[in-house]
């Protein structure tokens, strides 16, 4: 028996960040959404926990992905069976599309899948505040790729509230060769800025996500605090963003802590175009995705 869940990455369309916190996470106010770029986890009883990578995207570099205890999707089986207080273990396969230390939660998506696959396969009926209390302590982004869609992101980033999304926003996604560590851009974050000002998600934001309309709507809204942060890190991450905005991107956007960059296209021709365009400049790494999709789900059973 076994079963597969997929789970989508994620980017934030907005990310205001505050000051560290005494515990050094920093307060967040994000508008996150589901993009069409996925992971799929399967997961079949065993003897002993393992995980093997499937690198099937053009994207993804397995090499920087633990084959060990450490491997998020084993925490994550770990943290379920001790939830439930059940002695059994799992081998599970994550077949990675998301890019890895990309910015786009690709290690939460295959957390939060192994959680639904798990709770499936052992019909354990984790109650839904249950699966995301585990998936809060797994990482910050995790809760989120549990829910999908379009929703707020409010603590670290674990508290999700759905919002109302009636859009599909096409976006062109520019991959980038050399991962970038999350801590080590929140920690130029403090060194730069330190989040004192006014983060909040503006209210007109969600109205244009709520109506759904033209991308240059939602496009004026498009933030993110760590950019800048990112940018002092790697400035190669400018000139994608300056390219996009040549080849007629109306706005660019770092995914989440990066490296991983956005482009807002008006459609699915217009984002094609533009990753057309990147790519006779240089940028060949690119993917053309839509959001809000679904988080994770089980696609196959038995
Ligand atoms: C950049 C984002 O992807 C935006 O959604 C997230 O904030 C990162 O979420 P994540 O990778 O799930 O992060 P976690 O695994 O919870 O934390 C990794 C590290 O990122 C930093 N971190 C993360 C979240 C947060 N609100 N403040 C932080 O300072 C901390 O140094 C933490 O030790
Ligand atoms: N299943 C996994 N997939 C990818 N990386 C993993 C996994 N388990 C552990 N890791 C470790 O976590 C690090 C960050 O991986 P991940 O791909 O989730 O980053 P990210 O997409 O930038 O995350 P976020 O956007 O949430 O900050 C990797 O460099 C790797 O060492």
């Amino acid at each position: 028996m076994s079963v597969t869940v997929r789970a989508p990455a994620k980017i934030n369309v907005y990310l205001g960040v505050g000051k560290a916190r005494p515990d050094g996470f920093h307060p967040l106010e994000t508008v996150y959404q589901a993009v069409s770029l996925y992971d799929d986890v399967t997961v079949t009883d065993a003897e002993e926990w393992s995980v093997t990578t499937v690198t099937d995207g053009p994207h993804v570099d397995g090499s920087a992905i633990p084959d060990d205890d450490t491997n998020i999707v084993i925490r994550a089986g770990k943290a379920l069976a001790a939830h439930h207080g059940v002695d059994r273990k799992a081998g599970i396969e994550v077949r990675k599309s998301i890019p890895v230390a990309g910015g786009m939660a690709g290690g939460s998506a295959d957390a939060a899948a192994t959680l639904v696959a798990l709770d499936r396969l052992w019909n354990l009926n984790t109650a839904d505040a249950d699966l995301l209390e585990l998936a809060a302590e797994l990482g910050s982004d995790v809760p989120f790729a549990l829910v999908g869609g379009t929703a707020t992101g409010t603590g670290r980033g674990e508290v999700v509230t759905p919002v109302e999304d009636n859009g599909t926003w096409w976006w062109v996604v520019v991959f980038n060769d050399e991962g970038l560590s999350t801590p080590s851009v929140y920690g130029a974050y403090d060194l730069l800025e330190g989040g004192d000002h006014d983060y909040r998600i503006q209210p007109a934001m969600l109205d244009a996500l709520r109506d759904g309309a033209d991308s240059d709507s939602l496009a004026v809204f498009l933030y993110n605090d760590l950019e800048d942060a990112a940018f002092y890190l790697r400035p190669d991450l400018e000139r994608a963003a300056e390219a996009a905005l040549e080849c007629g991107a109306t706005m660019t956007l770092l995914s989440g802590s990066g490296p991983t960059m956005l482009a807002i296209a008006s459609g699915a021709e217009d984002a094609r175009n533009i990753a057309g365009m990147l790519t006779g400049r240089g940028f060949d790494r690119t993917a053309v995705v839509h959001g809000p999709v679904a988080g994770a789900h089980v696609v196959a059973y038995g």
